[in-house]
Parts: C-alpha cells; structure tokens; sequence
C-alpha cells in the first residue's frame, strides 16, 4: 500500500518536473532592450510604482533563497551578506535583507554606493530599524566564509560593461568567496544577453530570474528560479513570455 503510495507521488513529482523542464525550453529569455521595454511598460502603461514591484522581486527572492537554504535546526548557519548596487536590483537586495530577516535568517547588507532617493532611503532606514547591520567596508574573501550565502543586488538588466572601479572590491569578493552565491536577476558583470565576460566573472550557484529570464540566463546550469510574479498576462501575451504556471500561492518556481 504505502509503495503504491509512494510510486504515485513518483509520478506526480516526474510530471510536474517535465512540465517545467517543458516551459523552460519553450520560455522566452529577453533581451536587454525587451526587459528595459517590459519594465516602462509595467510602470508607464500598467501604472505600477516602482515599490510596489520591487518589494514583490524583493519577496519572491527571499522566498527562493529561504526554500534553497532552508534553516532546519539551530546549528544551521543564517549569517548571509546581501550585496546591494546603486541601482534598482539594489533595492531588491534591500528588500530582499529586510525579508530575509522576519524569515529568521541573520542578513547584514553591503552597500557601497548609496542613492540619496526617497525610496532608497526609507529601505535603508526599514533595514536600520530591523537592526540589520550595514557593513563600512567590503568583507574580503577569506572571511566572507562566514556567511552561508552572499546575494548579488549590486547590477541588474540595465547593466553596461566594464564594471566602474568603485564597484571592483566587490566584484573580486563575488568572483572569488568559496561561499555559495544567489544572483538576483542577472549575475553581475555577466553580459544581460551574453553571459560571463572573459576573465574574472561570478559563478552563481543560484538565479532569481525577475519577471521573465533574461538571455544570459541560458549559460547558467544551477539552482535557477523565477520570481516576480505581477506580470499581467495581456503583458505576458504581448512579449510572448510563456511563463510556466507557479504553483498555488507560491511566489517563485524552480526551473530545473
Ligand atoms: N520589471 C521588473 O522585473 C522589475 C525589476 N526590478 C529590478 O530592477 C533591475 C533593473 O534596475 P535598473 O535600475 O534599471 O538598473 P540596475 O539595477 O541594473 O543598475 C543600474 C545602475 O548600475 C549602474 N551601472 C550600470 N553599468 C555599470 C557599470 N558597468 N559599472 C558600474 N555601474 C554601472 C548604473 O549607473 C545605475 O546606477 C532589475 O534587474 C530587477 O532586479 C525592480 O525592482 C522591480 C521591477
Ligand atoms: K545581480
């Protein structure tokens, strides 16, 4: 009886596997200029505010970071260092710590360029009242062994290369750490479109793809997600997205 049981739930678990392992091959992955035209439209056309929409991305990755590294009993590590950039995807990385620590991990942020914007500020203070330490320097490789993941907020779709100095401390830890890295949206200093540049270039061990996987996500072979779900479908429809289904009330989906 139970091995029925258990061959039944086999089965269902292979299905919902090739359903996925089908969407992805079917899935569009955007362009840099399609998900720069995606984003206006969310927020011109569909009228959406720019907080609205980044604490949704925000949520969904800690929601894929929770479930990857799951805190089953007090000896697992919940150090994690959250890296945030100057732009956008830094703010889902503010988002993301500030999630991250009502989910009972340990977030401390790394944010070396700040926008002296009202929504960037108040993310910051959200953080700083969560006493969510923000670090004065970049930890560099060997103690950043510390933290059980680091996430990488610091560039997103609107990235141009070459990496500007002030930004290369914090690559190098990226590209260097032993500890597993989660990228949001596109792994920084990866082409959007092309992948990882020649040379020194960040091997993630997980993506969060936001709203639809970009182009570069094609040369990624780990933990791969999809979050960002606020996509109205006549938008989906209109860049041919094909997004798979989430489950029931899940925020993000695995896609391998
Ligand atoms: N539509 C969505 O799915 C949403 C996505 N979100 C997130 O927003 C980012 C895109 O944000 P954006 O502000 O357009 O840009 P970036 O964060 O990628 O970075 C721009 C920032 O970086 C600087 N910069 C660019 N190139 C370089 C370089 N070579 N060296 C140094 N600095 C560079 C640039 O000057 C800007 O300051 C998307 O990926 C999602 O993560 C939203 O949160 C919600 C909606
Ligand atoms: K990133």
């Amino acid at each position: 009886m139970l091995i029925k049981y258990l061959n039944t739930l086999n089965v269902i678990k292979t299905q919902i596997l090739r359903q996925n392992i089908h969407k992805l091959s079917t899935m569009k992955f955007l362009t840099q200029e399609e998900a720069i035209n995606v984003d206006l439209e969310l927020f011109n056309e569909y009228k959406f505010s720019v907080d609205q929409l980044m604490e949704l991305a925000g949520l969904s990755c800690a929601h894929a970071v929770a479930k990857e590294f799951p805190i089953k009993s007090d000896e697992d590590k919940r150090e994690a260092l959250i890296i945030a950039g100057p732009g956008n995807n830094g703010g889902d990385g503010l988002v993301l710590a500030r999630h991250l620590s009502l989910m009972n991990f340990k977030p401390s942020v790394y944010y070396p360029k700040r926008v002296d914007k009202p929504l960037f500020n108040n993310l910051v203070k959200q953080c700083e009242l969560m006493d969510i330490p923000f670090l004065d320097s970049c930890p560099d490789v060997e103690s950043s062994s510390k933290y059980r993941f680091i996430a990488d907020g610091l560039f997103g779709f609107s990235f141009k290369p070459p990496v500007r100095d002030a930004f290369k401390d914090v690559m190098n830890l990226m590209c260097h750490t032993k500890t597993h890295v989660c990228c949001i949206d596109i792994p920084s200093g990866w082409d959007v479109e092309k992948g990882a540049r020649e040379g020194d270039a960040i091997k993630p061990y997980m993506l969060i793809s936001l709203t639809a996987p970009k182009l570069c996500a094609k040369h990624f072979n780990g933990a791969h997600y999809l979050g960002g779900r606020f996509v109205p479908p006549r938008l989906s429809q209109k860049y041919q997205m094909d997004l798979p289904e989430y489950p029931g009330t899940e925020l993000c989906i695995k896609l391998n």
